[in-house]
């Protein structure tokens, strides 16, 4: 091994630090003579300066030092180790041998700068830890070894603090000249933490006595020495082995015995170490000399022998001196300060040490093994970082897929918050249409309304039109009875009544056209938002379709779920609004309707009662046919009082479901909603209007109003059609009951009010007296809804019946009813010998009935062909008012070949007795008392013209109908004029 290191002188570095002024010298009243002037320069002044010293005056007062480095009281551990200590620790690795220590009278804080406490580490801590982390930052390539060995130099003797049983050390130089202490216990680590614990132990086996100079006052030298060994990890037939010290020395503290007031032992302490601080102090002197002629005595002491090297070999040494700032130490202070000055000027022979190692081939062997070793631990390092990387790998893995499932989380929640959006939005946009719709759909009821106002106007128009007509024309034709032609000639320059328009129809005809080009654009509008409602169905069905698909969790499907339901309610809340609304405005127009008709119907009545009374009042003669009707008119007027108690019980019975309703729209209503009132005994007008009563609690889709043609024209304006709120079994059932219990009841009044009759009414002519005959055989080919039977008034079997079960369950729709009971049968039964020919009638009347119900319950395919079907008896031909929706005319011809208008019917026994009865069908109890109010008004004007002719083949006019209810449009049957012809136009018009 041979030494190859390049060898350099280098100064002393020394480093100066003033601790604060202490307690005990406070107290004393020491005033602070030390002062830091900057980074490197102290100044001391000398407290004892006396005035009066003549010789001293012109001596100055104060004294200025210079050093590497200079701390006062506010320089920190840190700061002195960063100036002093740390930049040896690079040397130390690359081979440089380093000191440091420190130097000062006792109790001016070398220990505090070297060990430091707890909170505020000193050097050898500090040194320590940088030197352990520099060797591990490069321990990759080379292989360090460090060992340490701690001791102190008390009283000229060395003893290990590490291992202080092995007693006193001595020092020995090696070939080479490098003090070593012979026995010294070198502690191999390279872990800081277990050095600091070897420190601390050391440091208690310390020599530390109080003095009155220092309560802790080190009585010995302690010498940390860590020596560090470097080589590289590859392996050579030469290597390069690097080796370096590093001495940290705590000198014990000069002492003045008079300050120290030390006494035996600890002045001989004392002693001790003021001879080998004394010894340094030569050495230094010796080393800084200028002129390096001197010789330097290391071998006075232990401490001396020790620190050749540090002081004068092969070291970069760092000496920090201490003083106490007070005036009380001023003396140390400026002997320390001038050993510390001079020291500076000591130079250092710096060399790394470096040691070139030749093997012999007998070491390649072990070179080999060395090799092996090294390959294998390489191996296993290079196996770790891969297990390492590989197990990072994995959990980067992990995080990448816990990343992705977040993500992915992510994008599920947004995915589900936008379909919940477009869900949303696709309902608020079905409500605001739904609203949008109810809207129109109110100013369309609005609109209708109006305009049955004006049609109204217009309907009073000509009607009143009408009636002058008549009235001219029956005075023309009196006039050409009892005048000759000359005379005729003269009046037939009278003018024909002014039948120009009023100023209130030609508006209400201007309203009407302005009206309907309002609802056209109304229709317009709601088929346009129909169609987008039907749109934004099925885009909000599509996106339901897609939630279970989108849906994660079941909490989302759960509140998704609800969401939709939600929303499902708020449409059918809206639908029922919507229903409501319609079926408020259905009943306004209804009442408007009632009214209107029953101002028809008092009319009549004031007008018959009158008449009558006229004749009693002047005794005319009475034909018995025209006695008969009047009679029959009477009954009537009391039916109908009773009639209008059981309608209003009856009305509570109305089908509420859909089959019932339609049934009743389909066929005449059934018994046990208004049978026993608006089929029998109302006129005709009335029944349609009880019908149409009954229609408005039908759903507004075109189904409902199908039976019905007044209403028909509601299919085109109803709403869109949410499907009818469903009424489940119990449900019905309980809403049958109740209808049955009150038909039940309405039955049994009626069966009541016809016994009463029959008491009442004389008995039913003999079969043999012709008269009695013909209106046997009328009655029999009259109608009977409503008709009172001549023949004595035997409740017929069609009312006992009304109150049998049969007929009861016919108005739950499930069983025959006695919806036959109005309408005639075409075809008559053969009467059997046993039969009369009315037992006959009524059997075959009762068949019909029983075919009739189960029309109405829908249960037979061909139910359309019956005989309901063909007479229509509940269509109104009185009342045109009831026409509230769409166009008018085109409904009213069918409905009025039906029934023709009272000014075409002929009564029943004055037909027969014309040998002429061919249209008793089409006779009804509603045209009843007008009937009877037209021959009254015949007879009276010419009892002639009492015996009417056929009703010509002609179609009816809108404006005959309309003078139906009126009492002055009844007039004899003639053919149709051409005024007659201009007002079926303007009807038609209207
Ligand atoms: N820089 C400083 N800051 C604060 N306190 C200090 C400082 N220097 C020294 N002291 C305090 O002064 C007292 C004496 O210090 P220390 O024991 O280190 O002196 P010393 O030079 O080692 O004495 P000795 O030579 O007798 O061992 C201690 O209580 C120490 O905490």
């Amino acid at each position: 091994m041979k030494d190859t290191g390049e060898s350099k002188d280098q100064q002393l570095t020394v480093a100066l630090r003033i601790r604060p002024l202490s307690d005990a010298e406070q107290e004393e009243g020491s005033t602070i003579v030390a002062h830091r002037v900057d980074d490197q320069m102290i100044v001391l002044m000398d407290p004892m300066e006396d005035p009066d010293d003549i010789l001293r005056a012109n001596r100055s007062r104060e004294k200025t030092y210079l050093f590497d480095v200079a701390f006062d009281f506010s320089a920190s551990q840190e700061e002195v180790y960063r100036a002093t200590t740390k930049p040896l620790i690079e040397g130390l690795i690359s081979g440089y041998n380093a000191t440091v220590f420190a130097y000062g009278p006792t109790g001016c804080g070398k220990t505090y700068t070297m060990l430091g406490t707890d909170k505020e580490p000193g050097i050898y801590v500090r040194t320590l830890n940088d030197l352990f982390h520099a060797i591990e930052e490069t321990s990759d390539d080379m292989l360090y070894s460090v060992s340490m060995s701690y001791l102190e130099i008390y009283n000229e003797m060395i003893r290990d603090l590490l291992n202080p049983s092995s007693g006193f050390l001595d020092l020995r130089e090696d070939s080479k000249g490098v003090i070593q202490v012979a026995g010294i216990t070198e502690v191999s680590t390279i872990n800081a933490q277990e050095i600091m614990e070897l420190l601390v132990k050391g440091n208690k086996q310390r020599t530390q006595e109080p003095t009155a100079a220092n309560q802790t006052s080190s009585r010995s030298h302690a010498v940390l020495q860590v020596a560090v060994k470097q080589q590289s990890r590859s392996r050579d037939v030469s290597q390069e082995v690097r080796f370096a010290r590093l001495f940290m020395i705590d000198l014990a503290g000069s002492e003045r015995a008079a300050q120290t007031q030390n006494r035996g032992q600890r002045l001989k302490e004392g002693a001790h170490i003021n001879r080998s601080l004394l010894a340094l102090g030569n050495c230094i002197n010796a080393l800084s000399d200028k002129n390096g002629n001197k010789y330097v005595n290391y071998r006075d002491s232990k401490l001396t022998r020790l620190l050749k090297d540090s002081l004068g070999g092969n070291s970069r040494t760092v000496m920090i001196a201490h003083i106490s700032p007070a005036s009380t130490a001023f003396e140390e202070s400026r002997n320390t300060l001038t050993y510390a000055d001079r020291a500076k000027s000591i130079r250092t022979r710096v060399k790394k040490n470096l040691m070139n190692v030749s093997y012999h081939i007998a070491q390649y062997t072990n070179i080999i093994s060395d090799l092996r070793c090294e390959i294998e631990r390489l191996k296993k390092k290079i196996a770790e970082q891969s297990s390492r990387q590989l197990s990072s790998e994995r959990a980067d893995i992990r995080n990448v897929q816990a990343e992705v499932q977040a993500h992915a989380g992510l994008q599920s929640r947004a995915d589900m918050e936008q379909l919940r959006e477009q869900l949303l939005h696709a309902f608020r946009q079905q409500m605001d249409i739904r609203k949008s719709l109810m809207e129109l759909e109110n100013s369309n009821m609005e609109i209708q309304i109006d305009k049955s106002k004006h049609l109204l106007i217009i309907t009073d128009w000509e009607q009143e039109r009408s009636r002058r007509r008549s009235k001219w024309r029956a005075e023309r034709r009196k006039e050409s009875v009892k005048k000759d032609e000359s005379e005729k000639d003269s009046d037939s320059t009278e003018s024909p009544p002014d039948t120009t328009e009023t100023q209130d129809v030609l508006l209400a005809r201007e309203n009407l056209t302005f009206l309907a080009a309002e609802q056209k654009k109304i229709q317009k509008q709601k088929n346009l938002l129909e169609h987008q409602f039907v749109e934004l169905r099925d885009q909000a069905r599509r996106l339901e379709e897609l939630l279970p698909r989108r849906v994660s969790s079941e909490e989302q499907r759960e509140v998704l779920g609800l969401l939709c339901k939600v929303h499902e309610l708020e449409i059918e809340n809206a639908e029922m609004q919507s229903h409501a609304l319609l079926k408020d405005n259905v009943i306004r127009q209804k009442n408007f309707v009632v009214q209107r008709f029953e101002q028809y119907s008092h009319l009549c009545d004031e007008i018959i009662q009158q008449q009558r009374q006229f004749i009693d009042d002047h005794s005319l003669p009475v034909p018995p046919y025209l006695q008969e009707l009047y009679d029959m008119y009477m009954r009537e007027l009391d039916d109908r009082k009773l009639d209008r108690v059981m309608t209003r019980t009856a009305f509570a019975t109305c089908p509420t479901t859909t089959e019932d309703r339609r049934g009743c729209a389909d066929t005449p209503c059934p018994p046990s909603c208004l049978n026993l009132s608006c089929k029998k005994l109302l006129p005709e007008s009335s029944i349609d209007l009880r019908c149409n009563a009954h229609s408005m609690f039908q759903p507004l889709s075109g189904r409902g109003f199908r039976g019905s043609p007044h209403v028909r024209p509601m299919k085109t304006s109803s709403v869109m059609t949410p499907p009818p709120i469903h009424i489940n079994g119990k449900e019905r059932q309980q809403i049958r009951k109740g209808g049955q219990s009150i038909a039940v009841k309405a039955a049994r009044r009626r069966s009541k009010a016809l016994e009463v009759d029959v008491l009442r009414l004389p008995h039913a002519p003999s079969p043999l007296d012709p008269k009695k005959q013909k209106s046997n055989l009328s009655l029999s080919e009259a109608p009977p809804r409503g008709f009172p039977t001549r023949c004595g008034r035997q409740p017929s079997p069609e009312l006992r019946h009304a109150t049998s079960d049969d007929n009861l369950s016919s108005s739950t729709g499930e069983g025959p009813g006695l919806q036959a009971t109005w309408t005639r049968p075409r075809n008559r039964q053969v009467p059997t010998k046993t039969q009369t020919p009315r037992e006959v009638d009524f059997e075959a009347r009762r068949k019909k009935r029983r075919s009739r119900s189960f029309e109405v319950t829908g249960q037979l395919p061909h139910a359309k062909t019956t005989t309901a079907q063909r007479f229509r008896p509940l269509d109104s031909t009185s009342d045109p008012h009831l026409h509230i929706n769409g166009p008018h005319a085109p409904m009213l011809r069918p409905h009025c070949r039906a029934a023709p208008p009272l000014t075409k019917v002929r009564p029943p026994h004055i037909t027969q007795q014309a040998g002429k009865l061919r249209t008793a069908e089409r006779w009804n109890s509603s045209g009843f008392h007008q009937t009877f109010f037209y021959f009254v008004c015949v007879f009276l004007l010419d009892p002639q013209a009492a015996t009417p002719s056929p009703p010509p083949a002609r179609r009816t006019t809108r404006s005959e109908e309309l003078s139906c209810g009126s009492p002055s449009s009844i007039s004899p049957p003639q053919a149709p004029g051409p005024s007659a012809r201009a007002d079926t136009e303007s009807g038609a018009a209207a």
